[in-house]
């Protein structure tokens, strides 16, 4: 796997229903597109890296945790996990993007210690985003673990309406 530079597009088969996939670079640099990208979809998808450590304290879910006026994290330490949920707290605040379902990927369980879906829905504040279907399972790309139900929620939301 290398980073994404900018975006990819593909095309994903899943029973009956073709998912066009926009797989829209993460690095800061790449933020400003992702509004962009995410107008007329059917779903947006927000992959986040459960294998980082979580914050010690469960209710500074955001901000940098070293010191004051440090810039926040973009590593792998536990201030990532604020990062991320600014970035998509502010991207669903969009109003462009207004009701569009969002699903939150959390990669990685296959990495011992990897935090649950449970864990994810409360550092990432997800109960806070209203007015739209938000929903959030823990995966792993790498051992294809629950693949299957996110193709399902996809072809659920797809316009041809698979429910
Ligand atoms: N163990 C494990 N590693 C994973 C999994 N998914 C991705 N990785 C690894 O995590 C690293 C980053 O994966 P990417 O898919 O490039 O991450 P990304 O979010 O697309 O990154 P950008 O393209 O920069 O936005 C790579 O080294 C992957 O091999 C997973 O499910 N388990
Ligand atoms: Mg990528």
């Amino acid at each position: 796997m290398i980073p994404t530079v900018g975006f990819n597009m593909r095309k994903v088969q899943a029973g009956n229903t073709t998912i066009k996939v926009w797989d829209i670079g993460g690095q800061a640099r790449f933020r400003n597109m992702w509004e962009r990208y995410c107008r007329g979809v059917s779903a947006i998808v927000f992959v986040v890296d459960s294998s980082i450590p979580l914050p010690s304290s469960s209710t500074s879910s955001s901000g940098p945790s070293t010191g004051a006026g440090s810039a926040p994290s973009e590593g792998n330490d536990s201030a990532a996990w604020g990062v991320a949920a600014e970035e998509l707290h502010a991207l669903v605040s969009r109003p462009m993007l207004a009701g569009v379902p969002l699903l939150v990927l959390a990669t990685k369980n296959d990495v011992q210690g990897a935090a649950s879906a449970e864990e994810v829905i409360r550092v990432m504040r997800l109960e806070q985003i209203a007015a739209r279907e938000v929903s959030c399972y823990s995966i792993s790309s790498k051992r294809q673990v629950n693949i299957d139900v996110t193709l399902r929620w996809l072809c659920a939301r797809s316009p041809a309406g698979a429910r």
